[in-house]
């Protein structure tokens, strides 16, 4: 018989204690958003190492409400945790470069500040856990990275990911036994990177379907289209960086 989804999460918490053995280093951090993944992963680090787990809350001119449910994952879990408001720095380097480059250049702005979200909190990350001897822990889960759906070296820049093989709905049944509050659960996934935006409307398929497909199941043309596109198209985030034969 299959193992339980209680003692899949001991044995995850375990590897987790592993991997931080073998790195020589003294715990682990993340970045909680107020969305199930983080919570998820912010419950397992907690129980691998209750006193060298750190939770760091970064708004960038996030919805107050992820904030709010931020706040109330670090309370469930229990877990230290600190807030460090992106929102002014990110509006300076934002101004900094477009003021230079819109006036002769044309490009995807909104991508390209959405992404930048993700990469300060990366960059936020990597400096607290160089000072602690912390590992940077990542939330992609299977879908995400089927998928492509992450900030190549932002949320995608991470020393370890515990939830790289779960689809998302594993996610979800693993934070409902570890217990992530309900309403988080409940919550439709979003980057946050702009007002009103989630994953199932940028991706244009939904977790669902992408859990099916991951599991062998047949799904609609439609959707098995637009999910092998998008891994095709993401093929470079999954790997280290080209660099030409040795000439
Ligand atoms: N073939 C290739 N070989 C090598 N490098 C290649 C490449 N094609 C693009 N690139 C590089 O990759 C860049 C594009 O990748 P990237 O910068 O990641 O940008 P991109 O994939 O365009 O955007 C990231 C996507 O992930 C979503 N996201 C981000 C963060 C969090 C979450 C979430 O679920 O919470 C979701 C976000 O909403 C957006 O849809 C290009 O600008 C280029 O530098
Ligand atoms: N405001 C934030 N503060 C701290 N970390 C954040 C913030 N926003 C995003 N992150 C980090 O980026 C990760 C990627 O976001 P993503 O939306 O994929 O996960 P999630 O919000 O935890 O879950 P969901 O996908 O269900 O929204 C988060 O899990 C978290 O680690
Ligand atoms: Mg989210």
């Amino acid at each position: 018989m299959g193992k339980s989804v209680k003692e899949k999460i001991d044995l995850t918490v375990e590897w987790l204690r592993e991997q931080v053995e073998q790195a020589g280093a003294k715990g682990l951090a993340v970045g909680i958003s107020g969305g199930v993944d983080s919570a998820l992963t912010a419950f397992l680090i907690k129980r691998a190492f209750p006193q060298n787990s750190l939770g760091i809350i970064m708004p960038c001119e996030s919805d107050p409400k992820d904030i709010e449910d931020a706040l109330k994952v670090a309370a469930a879990s229990q877990i230290e945790f600190i807030r460090i408001d992106l929102t002014e720095i990110y509006a300076t380097l934002m101004k900094n470069i477009f003021s230079q480059l819109e006036d002769y250049k044309i490009g995807n702005k909104k991508i390209a500040m959405a992404n930048t979200k993700a990469r300060l909190r990366m960059s936020t990350i990597y400096a607290i856990c160089n000072y602690l001897n912390f590992l940077v822990v990542g939330t992609d889960n299977a879908a995400e990275i089927y998928t492509g759906y992450f900030t190549k070296y932002g949320d995608g820049g991470v020393d370890i990911m515990p939830l790289a093989n779960l689809t998302k709905r594993e996610v979800r049944a693993w934070a409902r036994e570890i217990g992530v509050p309900e309403e988080i659960i409940l919550k439709a996934p979003s980057a946050g990177l702009w007002p009103n935006q989630t994953d199932e409307g940028e991706m244009g398929t939904t977790y669902d379907i992408i859990d099916d497909f991951l599991e062998g199941n047949k799904v609609p043309a439609k959707d098995f289209e637009i999910i092998e596109k998008l891994h095709r198209r993401s093929e470079h985030k999954r790997k280290l960086p080209s660099s030409p034969p040795k000439y």
